[in-house]
């Protein structure tokens, strides 16, 4: 299914959250990368048919998707940023129950409920009360819920928020797994959940898109401005102080630095190959300013 986004403007109170954001998805894995207050949730919201978008529109195949109203919506699974569940459900119960909004047939309702608690790793908890879960694992009942339906497009607010690291993985593989033929978008800022997985990244910042491509072609556009220097704690604290550093680590009585400037920032610098953090860094803090 091809997802396109013309022009699509929000403002809350007189304030734009999302502005002229034009994008368009097809199949594969699309990763919506943006600091706090970027717009994801925004576009997302608008996308799902939460929000009305003041102006601009959403298509799915061409046709709005406000018009098409329930089509759109069979082929649609979506993870909130937030889930809210029924604590007193049991986990299966609550597939089940969603199941049924969705309009699956039960026999079939069951048998995906089986096979994705089984894919999330929740078989075991299957007759536990969802108040009784923990957060990482309401996380992944969320998860499940939106590819219940086995739907085109798979539309996920901040997923992998409380996993450990081998349920992010798992969660990574999954997706993956899923993503042929299906329009995946993938709201995040936590890099590594879209780096090794995503076809294309979108990358928003203050409600409006500043670049849409491969991760390659991101890392690409930042090639020369990536170094790596080693140097002493008072040299540390100057580069900080006028650099965007994207790491910093101790090593003996020096700290390697891994900077991000147009520029070569100090003697001794030497250019690394940038990675998608680099560039999220470079474009969501402001090129050259200070980060962190
Ligand atoms: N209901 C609302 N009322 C007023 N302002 C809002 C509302 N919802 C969002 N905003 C504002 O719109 C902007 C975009 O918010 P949004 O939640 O879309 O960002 P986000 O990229 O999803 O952020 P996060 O990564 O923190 O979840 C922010 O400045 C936010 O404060």
């Amino acid at each position: 299914m091809e997802i396109r986004f013309d022009n699509v403007a929000k403002r809350y109170k007189g304030n734009y959250a999302l502005k002229d954001f034009s994008a368009t998805l097809g199949e594969g894995v699309f990763g919506l990368l943006g600091e706090n207050g970027a717009g994801k949730t925004t576009l997302i919201s608008i996308l799902v048919g939460i929000l009305r978008a003041d102006s601009g529109t959403v298509r799915a195949n061409g046709s709005d998707v406000g018009t098409l109203g329930d089509e759109f919506l069979a082929d649609l699974g979506y993870m909130p940023q937030y889930p809210i569940f029924y604590r007193d459900f049991t986990v299966g119960d609550f597939l089940l129950y969603m199941g049924a909004l969705k309009n699956l047939p039960p026999a079939l309702a069951r048998s995906r409920a089986a096979e994705l608690l089984a894919t999330v790793n929740l078989a075991d908890a299957r007759d536990k009360k969802i108040g009784a879960l923990s957060g990482g694992m309401r996380q992944r009942l969320g998860i499940a819920q939106a590819m219940l339906s086995d739907p085109k497009v798979l539309v996920l607010d901040e997923p992998t928020a409380g996993l450990d690291p081998g349920e992010r993985i798992r969660f990574r593989n999954l997706i993956s797994r899923f993503a042929p033929g299906r329009t995946i978008l993938l709201a995040t800022h936590i890099v590594p959940d879209v780096e090794c997985i995503a076809s294309e990244i979108l990358l928003l910042r203050r409600g409006k898109l500043l670049m849409q491509g491969t991760p390659g072609a991101l890392e690409q556009s930042i090639a020369g401005k990536v170094w790596e220097a080693a140097v002493d704690m008072e040299e540390s604290q100057h580069l900080a102080e006028r650099c965007c550093i994207g790491n910093m680590k101790q090593d003996g009585p020096l700290f390697i630095l891994r900077i991000i400037s147009d520029e070569c920032p100090c003697a001794g610098a030497r250019p690394v190959r940038p990675n998608l953090e680099d560039v999220f860094l470079y474009f969501c803090q402001g090129g050259d300013a200070p980060c962190g």
